[in-house]
């Protein structure tokens, strides 16, 4: 087995009294894009400042890149790029002016800063902003310019705490891109989010993060495959007996009238339906609609929690 990039063990740290992580354990390999999921206050910027070395746990081990890691070691936290979720530019400087400044307190100097001030300016489609006031920009140009900033250094881990707060769609789905090419070129990155759509769509590897607990953590195919989907069935009429013959359709788990139809869970939808359309039909019920819930991840969190992500 590969050795994880990250292995973080029983993490706990409080503020004051109130425990902000009690005992997340979670390990990631290289090259992996992995989400991190969970509610405003849950604990994801505590534990990227224990992953990224500004702040220290109060109990647990954490490793990076097979070292046993605490903010101390400076030469671990250079590897590491974090892309914090209250931006880090500076506002009076121009694009190119924070990157530079970046890329210097990483040592990086001459030439090779220059191309990768360029580079990273072109990444995040900011090339024509390059020489404008960091601080003239829209939300979405500085989240853009926050995430140019992050991995100027060329780190082999990125920490990315809710990327896209307060961006357009436009720059979001550059960010989207941006991300996904860092990856493919082999970079491993931990996606932090409260927007389940953003971690289902982007990360195969995911961790449910609630009240300072790991929930769950498992590829994303696993986590929505222990939900069913949910069938919702309007009939123009429900004849007796026919939501029995609908529950002993090979797949159907439960089903059950409801004031204009009926509803169904199985874990695959999509073969019961030709089934179900045949009864209907044999039995006089026109089906006027049809709705399918299919899994998604704020239902398994709602199944772990009892809670949706944005209670
Ligand atoms: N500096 C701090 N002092 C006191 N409490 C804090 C501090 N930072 C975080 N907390 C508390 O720790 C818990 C976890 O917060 P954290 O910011 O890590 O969560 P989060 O999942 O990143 O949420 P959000 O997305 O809203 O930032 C919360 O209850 C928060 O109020």
């Amino acid at each position: 087995m590969t050795t994880p990039i990250l292995d973080a063990t029983d993490v706990h740290k409080s503020y004051g009294r109130s425990p902000a992580l009690a005992g997340v354990s979670l390990a990631v390999s290289p090259g992996e894009l992995f989400g991190l999921l969970g509610p405003n206050g849950a604990g994801k910027t505590t534990l990227l400042s224990i992953l990224s070395g500004l702040t220290n746990a109060d109990r647990g081990a954490v490793s990076l890149f097979g070292k046993t890691f605490d903010s101390s070691h400076r030469d671990l936290r250079r590897a590491v790029g974090l892309a914090t979720q209250d931006l880090a530019i500076y506002p009076e400087l121009t694009a190119r002016e924070n990157l530079t400044f970046f890329g210097k307190l990483y040592g990086m100097r001459g030439g090779d800063l220059a191309k990768r001030v360029d580079e990273m300016l072109a990444a995040v489609a900011l090339t024509d902003r390059g020489n404008d006031r960091a601080g003239t920009f829209s939300g979405g140009m500085k989240r853009r310019l926050n995430l140019a900033v992050s991995v100027v250094h060329r780190p082999q881990l990125l920490l990315l705490d809710e990327p896209t707060t307060g961006v357009d769609p436009q720059s979001r789905n550059h960010i989207f891109e941006q991300v996904k090419a860092l990856n493919a070129a082999g970079l491993t990155v931990i996606y932090t989010s409260h927007y389940m759509e953003e971690v289902q769509s982007l990360c195969p590897r995911i961790a449910i993060l609630d009240a300072g607990r790991v929930m769950a953590c498992d590829t994303r195919t696993n986590l929505l495959k222990s939900l069913d989907a949910i069938a919702r069935v309007h009939l123009s009429a429900v004849p007796p007996g026919l939501v029995e013959r609908i529950a002993v359709l090979p797949g159907v788990k439960h089903c059950t009238p409801t004031a204009d139809g009926l509803e169904l869970t199985a874990t695959d939808v999509a073969p019961v339906l030709p089934k179900l359309i045949a009864i209907c039909t044999e039995l006089g019920a026109e089906p006027t609609a049809l709705n399918i819930d299919q899994p998604n991840l704020e239902r398994v969190f709602l199944h772990l929690t009892g809670r949706g992500l944005r209670d």
